[in-house]
């Protein structure tokens, strides 16, 4: 089918930068390459920059400096219609009062194409996503991951090259979020197009990433798969934001451990001498289904009212019932050498 086209484009953005007044810019000086065909997430906390980023590539804000490439074409200064990119909003911004035909074909009807082949072009893209036989239905007569695919023909309906998303999820409840992240995943193998994804969620973009991308305070912090950013994150930053690490001060600097593969026992066991441990005092107890979820503080450590625990181990639940430790009780945490990295500032 020629409506869709899937030859999908490569972002490069070079030294990108978004100034909005004085002082740090928003976005400072990043480059960052997305391969074609790839799935890319921006992930980070509130006011990072990752929007700013996004609506620069799609062309709905003018970058202060830097310049941003589409394949091998320096798209930079073109508006937002000829660059070759689409966007898809939060909650999929469908228009209510226009059948999913109708809110396909709007971009074209914009453009000044003639009803007959505009509503052609529109039903092809929704017998594409499978919607075909609801063109005629309002988005409040369809379910969210109707609405999903609404929306992504319509995207998809000025032939991008490359899909923009921002925050394409963050509406919908827990339930049909993770449906909806399945199939925005199994659209964009089946189109073979390269897809940006703006989300703060890090469960998010571990789920849909080949290439995640952590960003914090107007540059990118890391650059790697989902298994690479999880396993060894580049910073206490990336560490912290990323979860399930406990982040422990040694001589050598600050190290990463991943809270499952820490373990605690009494604190009369006995240890390989090569093993690396520390005295806590067990600050939390949570049962969690498959294992349990310890808290623990350093011991001789103050630990603030209300203040989460220093570190945390999941432990099975199993070895839990094994040897079950309770709050205030003393213990020791452990952990391999190899499996800890060390994190720089
Ligand atoms: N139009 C604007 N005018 C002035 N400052 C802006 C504007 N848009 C964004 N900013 C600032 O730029 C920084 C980055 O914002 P941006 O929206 O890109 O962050 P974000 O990581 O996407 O955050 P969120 O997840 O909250 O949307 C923030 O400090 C924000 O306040």
């Amino acid at each position: 089918m020629d409506t869709i086209n899937t030859q999908p484009a490569s972002i490069e953005v070079v030294a990108l930068t978004k100034r909005y007044g004085v002082g740090k810019p928003a976005v400072d000086a990043i480059n960052l390459y997305v391969e074609g065909g790839s799935y890319c997430c921006l992930l980070g906390p509130s006011g990072c920059g990752k929007s700013t980023t996004l609506r620069m590539i799609a062309g709905h804000e003018s970058a202060s400096g830097g310049d941003i490439l589409l394949g091998n074409k320096n798209i930079t200064d073109l508006p937002a219609s000829s660059r070759g990119s689409a966007m898809m909003f939060q909650s999929f911004a469908l228009f209510p009062h226009l059948s999913a035909l109708d809110n396909v074909a709007f971009s074209l009807k914009m453009k000044g194409m003639p009803k007959p082949q505009r509503h052609a072009k529109a039903q092809e893209l929704l017998e594409r996503v499978a919607m075909g036989h609801l063109a005629e239905r309002k988005p409040a007569e369809l379910s969210g991951g109707q609405q999903q695919r609404v929306a992504l023909a319509r995207a998809l309906i000025t032939q991008p090259r490359v899909l923009l998303l921002d925050e394409p999820l963050s509406a919908l409840d827990p339930f049909l979020r993770i449906q909806m992240r399945a199939e925005l995943r199994r659209w964009q193998k089946e189109l073979g197009l390269t897809f940006i994804h703006v989300t703060h969620s890090q469960e998010e973009a571990m789920a849909l990433a080949d290439q995640m991308v952590v960003m914090n305070n107007g540059v990118i912090e890391q650059v790697g798969s989902p298994h690479t950013v999880y396993n060894q994150p580049a910073s206490e930053f990336v560490a912290r934001f990323m979860g399930g690490h406990n982040i422990i001060e040694t001589a050598q600097g600050k190290i990463g451990v991943r809270t499952d593969h820490v373990q605690v026992s009494a604190p009369n066991s006995s240890f390989n001498t090569t093993t690396a441990r520390l005295p806590v005092v067990i600050t939390d107890v949570e049962y969690q289904g498959t294992y349990i979820l310890l808290g623990m503080q350093q011991e001789g450590r103050e630990r603030a009212l209300h203040a989460t625990a220093e570190f945390s181990a999941m432990v099975p639940e199993h070895q839990f019932t094994r040897t079950p430790f309770g709050v205030g009780q003393r213990a020791v945490m452990h952990w391999q050498p190899e499996q800890a990295h060390p994190l720089p500032q």
